[in-house]
């Protein structure tokens, strides 16, 4: 699929981002029980602490991974796509066990977790449409030309009045 440009922000808040959690969260109990969560590093962890707390579950494992290249500027909207690197992976097929990240995109790291665990329950909180398929529980769709900006990359600033933007 060709790239997509991002026209649009969409800044997420701390207290949104948990709710969204918690929704998920109340799904992923009604699909239960899990052995366990296995957080994609970074964006999924934490997410994954949300659920641990709200499923009762203390065992949690990381995926860890790099994709974008951090090397055009500190912008992820700007960054260049780069090639996956698993810096550490996990045993076994992912059997029982809640596969969590923060957002699908394109769903090229979504691809790559599900052909190392394919039998994990791969979950998102938001989804956009071309990595939508891959995923099998998520809360929030958002469209493919949207950047998602988490709490965690941002900081209070001042906002100019939009009659001076
Ligand atoms: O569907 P895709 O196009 O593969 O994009 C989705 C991935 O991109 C982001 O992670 P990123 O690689 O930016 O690293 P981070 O989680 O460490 O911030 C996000 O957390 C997903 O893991
Ligand atoms: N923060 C963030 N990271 C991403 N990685 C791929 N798509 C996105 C996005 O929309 N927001
Ligand atoms: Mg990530």
């Amino acid at each position: 699929m060709a790239s997509v440009p991002y026209r649009k922000d969409f800044p997420v808040s701390w207290e949104e981002l948990h709710r969204n959690a918690r929704a998920l969260s109340w799904r992923l109990l009604e699909l239960g029980p899990w052995k366990g969560i296995i957080a994609i590093t970074r964006g999924g962890m934490v997410p994954a602490a949300i659920l641990a707390r709200e499923l009762d579950i203390r065992l949690i494992d990381t995926i860890c991974v790099t994709s974008y290249d951090k090397s055009a500027d500190n912008d992820g909207a700007a960054m260049v796509r780069g090639d996956l690197n698993i810096i550490k992976s996990v045993e076994g097929d992912g059997e029982g066990m809640i596969l969590i990240d923060d957002l699908v995109d394109t769903g090229k790291t979504a691809q790559c977790v599900r052909d190392l665990l394919p039998k994990a329950h791969f979950a998102t909180i938001y989804a956009k449409p071309a990595g939508k398929p891959l995923v099998d529980t998520f809360i929030t769709e958002v469209s493919q030309d949207t950047w998602i900006r988490f709490p965690w990359d941002m900081d209070y600033a001042f906002a100019p009045p939009m009659a001076d933007r």
